[in-house]
């Protein structure tokens, strides 16, 4: 059985303060996390440190950076490395969210670089991928998230790539109240695993956890997780709601 996953995206949101008050309340409410499950909060920078105190040793509960770049330390004004988030404890990082390729012009290429940084430091990857609605239209998004994996992630070794987990978020669902149908979201899921398992073989693909991330809420959370290939899910809007990212939490199944 694969990992079932809620990850928090807080994105840039919140003050200290009320990202504080929020985790405290969603971990009041949400006291354990069973085995199997795991619960991520992917955090601002600048609170990476004050969550993970909060978090304590919970167990199956992991604080995330949003981002990090490809070199360990050096003359890289205003960014954020491996070496500094796991000295604050925290060993997760999402790597090519769809904002930071859009708004910030990360390649294929360059996250790769990412990707390797992290698992050479005992950083899981949170590795996101997911075609624009241009794509959708055109037919074409199994073609072009083949092409995310292969050229992010298809140099790693079988090893390597069982520590990566994969986030697959349609651009046109994200933000939007357009939530992928759980057909829809199965669909390409269950691709992105085949795709997978043709590269490394169907019991590697298999440990692989998928999540899908665009407009999850409580109201969708349990059919997307029912899919037999989405493990859980990455949320944004919703999980700055403590109830309802709860609620997305015990929709794991
Ligand atoms: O990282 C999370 C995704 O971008 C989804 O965001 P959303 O739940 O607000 O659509």
């Amino acid at each position: 059985m694969r990992t079932q996953i809620a990850a928090a995206n807080w994105k840039m949101n919140l003050t200290l303060q009320q990202g504080q008050d929020l985790l405290s309340n969603i971990l009041s409410k949400s006291t354990s996390v069973r085995e199997g499950h795991a619960v991520i909060f992917a955090v601002p920078a600048p609170y990476l440190q004050a969550a993970k105190e909060i978090v304590g040793d919970r167990q199956n509960v992991y604080i995330s950076a949003q981002n990090i770049y490809s070199k360990v330390s050096g003359a890289y004004t205003g960014e954020l490395s491996v070496e500094m988030i796991k000295s604050v404890g925290v060993y997760h990082s999402l790597i090519g969210h769809s904002e930071r390729r859009d708004y910030f012009g990360e390649s294929n290429q360059f996250l790769a670089e990412k990707v390797d940084i992290a698992l050479a430091n005992d950083v899981t990857p949170i590795f996101c991928l997911g075609e624009s609605l241009e794509i959708r239209e055109s037919g074409k998004q199994n073609e072009f998230v083949a092409t995310q994996l292969e050229e992010s992630l298809f140099h790693l070794s079988a090893d390597q790539i069982t520590k990566v987990i994969i986030a697959y978020e349609p651009i046109w669902a994200i933000g939007t109240g357009k939530t992928a149908s759980s057909e829809q979201a199965e669909e390409i899921q269950k691709f992105l695993r085949e795709h997978l398992a043709s590269k490394y073989g169907q019991a590697i693909s298999d440990q692989i956890s998928i999540l899908y991330g665009g407009s999850v809420k409580p109201g969708n959370a349990k059919e997307l997780f029912s899919q037999p290939d989405i493990d859980g899910g990455l949320v944004g809007g919703a999980s700055l709601v403590a109830d309802d990212f709860v609620a997305i939490i015990d929709a794991l199944n």
